[in-house]
């Protein structure tokens, strides 16, 4: 089937954090290898972490776990490295962090168009709100959903689905945009449309391989085949 070059219709856009809006892996690496640090465990590379990212904290902190442990002593040690890690994080949150061209821009040409804007991440709520006002991007979304923000996270469609009951709008009036299979799998389920940007973590895979409704070069890319 051949893929839409443009969307229209359009009444919101649902945007993921990681990888799409923030390059947030060296945030990422220094919260892990300081958790690791306490469990005199080495440090691992950024390249090793990032693939990891995408699917809440739990999978990553399980994920770098099991670089040394097994899955009995991943599971035993798990509770202490999540509230470790989280500990760190929140001290390292924005310290390295830097916003991917042309992502003001495109929330800029969305708002523009009249679309409201939904920001769902996995990152849990209290690391993501912080970061979102530290970068200056808060304001543009009217909605904020984490990773805990329901009982289920992407790829699971719920908080997407929320979002188009507080929006009050059908799924064929929403295009997600985001970096990793994990945001594709979400929209598909949830029915509404779904571009990716090409530059975040795919969990080590290609994006070539996702099954969206296209590849855009930004968040602006995306912005001009949009429209209401
Ligand atoms: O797994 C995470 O913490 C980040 O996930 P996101 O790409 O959904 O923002
Ligand atoms: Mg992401």
């Amino acid at each position: 089937m051949t893929k839409p070059t443009r969307f229209t219709d359009i009444a919101a856009a649902i945007i993921d954090l990681d990888g799409t809006m923030l390059d947030t892996a060296p945030d990422f690496h220094a919260a892990v290898n300081r958790m690791r640090a306490d469990f005199d465990l080495t440090p691992l590379t950024q390249a090793t972490i990032i693939n990891f990212v995408g699917k809440g904290s739990e999978h990553l902190i399980r994920r770098v776990l099991s670089v040394d442990y097994n899955a009995t002593q991943v599971e035993h040690h798990f509770e202490t490295a999540l509230t470790s890690y989280q500990r760190h994080y929140l001290d390292i949150n924005g310290a390295h962090v830097t916003i991917y061209p042309d992502v003001c821009e495109g929330l800029q040409a969305l708002r523009e168009k009249g679309l409201r804007l939904a920001c769902v991440t996995n990152k849990p709520i209290a690391f993501a709100l912080p970061l979102l006002e530290k970068t200056g991007l808060r304001d543009f979304f009217t909605l904020v959903y984490g990773g805990d923000s329901f009982p289920r996270k992407k790829p699971d469609p719920m908080p997407l689905l929320q979002v188009f009951r507080e929006f009050n709008v059908a799924p064929s009036q929403v295009v997600a945009i985001g970096d990793s299979s994990n945001d594709a799998i979400a929209a598909r389920a949830a029915g509404c449309w779904v571009l990716n940007v090409p530059y975040g973590y795919n969990h080590g895979e290609s994006v070539q391989n996702i099954d969206s409704d296209g590849i855009v070069t930004s968040l602006l890319d995306a912005a001009n085949r949009i429209s209401p």
